[in-house]
This record gives structure tokens, sequence and C-alpha cells, in this order.
């Protein structure tokens, strides 16, 4: 039976050079394999993996992670127009509160969700059913109190890392396919300084992959390799923010705010939280269009919101569902048309632009 607190054990007195870290690989392989058993949604009086029963809503989901009385529940409170309890004490918050943040046309669905405390990701506390819900969000924001050490950032990492959320990081660029038979083909386009063909192929084999193709497209490290292979990492962008700047000195202030992906407010006092606001639709990388008629103004009052790289097709489909099987051609004005400040005629697959205007033409 394989134990978590051995393996780290192992893994702190594993030496970082060369010889070991084929060793750590294989190592990790392991832990990162049990840790997968573990968020399978088990039997159902113990919870299992699985989050908080709220209905996705709006354009998007930010959820709201942090270690208690940090201030989650107080920005809800002022940000939407839903009411969830705040107070001084540890754990006011014991589910999960959804409220609306409205900005540019987009509702976007902001999540109150319970404190968490150090081996959440173990199961401590409702730890586990809020990390699972961390993974159905769009963006994550991590609210941190100022006035705390900067070490609740890292432990925060930590716990959404330990179940498989990568914060603000690519998808590694490598094609991996299972075969029936075959063997195993291993390609690189870049040279591996990070790991090595060994260390890839025992990793395989410690998953009894035996047939498969690799396609390695990046310089990767193991873990990222290992990251592949488990396949349900979820790749997500992270606000960090520190809130309760009123009580601490300017220079404080000034530290936190240049650090990378990082937001400085205070809840309390009101400070910057319509540039935090800005920052999350900056971050979920909207866009929004507004639909035209035929002969008439643009409507200006109600754009429709949706995700980057989102096609005719999808408006359409967000429109009515009767409209992109009658769909004959669209016309658009904007950043991207291409014979901007005129219109292009398109089809339903061309991609749109924030702020782009469009008129739908049907059979
Ligand atoms: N000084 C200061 N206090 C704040 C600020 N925002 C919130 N608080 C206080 O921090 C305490 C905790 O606030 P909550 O909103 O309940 O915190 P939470 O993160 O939701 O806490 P749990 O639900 O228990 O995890 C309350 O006493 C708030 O008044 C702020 O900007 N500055
Ligand atoms: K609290
Ligand atoms: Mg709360």
């Amino acid at each position: 039976m394989l134990n978590t607190g051995n393996i780290v054990e192992e893994m702190a007195r594993t030496q970082k050079n060369k010889a070991t870290e084929y060793h750590l690989g294989l190592l990790k392989a392991k832990l990162a394999r049990y840790r997968a058993q573990l968020l399978e949604p088990a039997t159902k009086s113990s919870g299992g993996g699985t989050g908080f029963d709220v209905q996705k809503s709006g354009d998007a989901r930010v959820a709201l992670i942090g270690f208690p009385s940090v201030g989650k529940s107080t920005l809800l409170n002022k940000c939407t127009h839903t009411v969830s309890e705040a107070a001084a004490y540890e754990f006011t918050t014991l589910t999960a509160i959804p409220g609306v943040l409205e900005y540019q046309g987009a509702r976007i669905q902001l999540l109150d969700l319970p404190g968490i405390v150090e081996g959440a990701s173990q199961g401590r506390g409702r730890g586990r059913q809020v990390v699972s819900t961390a993974k159905t969000a769009d963006l994550i924001l991590i609210m941190l109190d100022a006035t705390k050490s900067d070490e609740q950032r890292r432990l925060l990492e930590i716990e959404l890392d330990a179940v498989g959320i990568r914060l603000n990081k690519r998808k590694p660029d490598v094609v991996f396919k299972r075969k029936t038979t075959g063997g195993i083909t291993l390609n690189t386009t870049v040279k591996l300084t990070k790991t090595d063909e060994k260390t890839i192929r025992s990793i395989l084999a410690s998953y009894k992959l035996h047939n498969c193709d690799v396609m390695i497209r990046e310089d990767i490290t193991t873990d990222e390799f290992i990251d592949v292979l488990i396949g349900t990492r979820k790749y997500l962008p992270c606000l960090y923010v520190y809130n309760k700047i009123d009580a601490i000195s300017l220079e404080q202030v000034d530290k936190l705010a240049h650090q990378t992906h990082t937001v400085v407010i205070s809840c309390e006092a009101g400070l910057n939280l319509d540039y935090l606001i800005k920052r999350i639709w900056d971050e979920l990388g909207l866009v929004k269009v507004y639909t035209k008629k035929r002969g008439a103004h643009p409507d200006l009052d109600d754009p429709v919101c949706l995700r980057k790289g989102a096609t005719i097709e999808d408006i359409c489909n967000g429109i009515h569902r009767s409209l992109a099987p009658n769909f004959r051609y669209a016309l658009v004005w904007g950043r991207s048309s291409k014979f901007s400040p005129h219109a292009q005629k398109v089809g339903l697959n061309h991609q749109l632009q924030d702020e782009d205007v469009v008129s739908i033409f049907t059979k």
C-alpha cells in the first residue's frame, strides 16, 4: 500500500543530481498516480472528488480560493447583489455561494467558497470539495490577507497543484497517442535538457504504456510529462488578490503590487475593486459583440458575450439554436473585418474580435 507521507520523505532525501533525477522521475509518476486515485469520486459517503452542487451560469465562472477570514465573502458582498455572511471568525462560509458580477455586458459568476486549510487536497475540512470546485472555474482568484506572511501564497499553490490544477501555465506541447500494437515511438523536435529519453521511457513503462506515439515539441520537465500522461490536468489562469491593504504600509503595498498576476485591494475601504474587476475581465479574455438588424443601428445596449476565439457559429448558437442551420452569411464590422471600416461578408467559422458588430442573414 502506498503512503504519501513516506513518498514525500523519500523525495526530500533524494539528491537532485543527474543520476537520481531518473529515480525521482519514477517516484513522481507513482505519487501522481496515487493522488489521481485519491481524487476519483469514491463512495457516496466520503464525498469523493466532487465539488459543490452549484449550477454554472452566465458567461464565465470565477472561484474564490483562500484561507479562512481573508475576506472572500466580503468581496462577494461588495461586487455582486448576493449577500454571503462575513464575520471575524474563521469558517463563516460553509458552502459555495454564487453571485453575479456584471461588467461590460458580461455576466460573470463569482463563487464564494469556504476557507481552506493546509492539507485541503488530502481531504482536510471541506478542502477537497473546495479544490474540486476550483477545477470547474474559468479563472481562479487566490485571495490572500496582506497582513499575513507570504507563505500563504505558496501553501495554496501546493494544495491546488496536488489536485492537478496548473496555474498560469500552458499545456505542455506534447502529442500523446495510445495504440494497441507497435511498441513505443518517441520523437522530440527540441533538445531535452530537463529530462531525458530514458526517464520518459521508464515512466511510460511504469504506467504500463507499451504501445504509444509520443511527440515532444518543447523542452519539458519530467513533471510536465507526467501531467500529459495523467491527462486530467486543468490549466487555469489565476489572479493573486491581496486584500486588507488598508492595514499595511504603503511600502508593503508597493512590494505586493509589483508581483506578477497580482492585484492589491481593500474590500473594507473599497480600494481598487474596479481595477480588480477589469483585470478579471481581461484574464477571462471575453469578447463582446453587438448584433445589428438590417437597416437598423447596432444594439449597443445588449452585447453578446463570447469566449476569445469565438466564431459566427458561436454567436448564432448563443442567440437561438435555429439560427446556425438556416444560416446564409453574416456581415461583420470592426476589428475582425479585413475591409475595416467597411463590412466583410463571412461564413460560420469566421473568428470574432472584441466590439465587432454582426448582422446575420438566414435562408
Ligand atoms: N481590515 C480589513 N478587514 C477586512 C477587509 N475585508 C474583510 N475584512 C474583515 O475580515 C474578516 C473576514 O471576512 P470574511 O469576508 O468573512 O472572510 P472569508 O474569507 O469569507 O472567511 P471564511 O468564510 O471564514 O473563510 C471580517 O471581519 C471582515 O470585516 C479589508 O479590506 N480590510
Ligand atoms: K470569516
Ligand atoms: Mg466567507
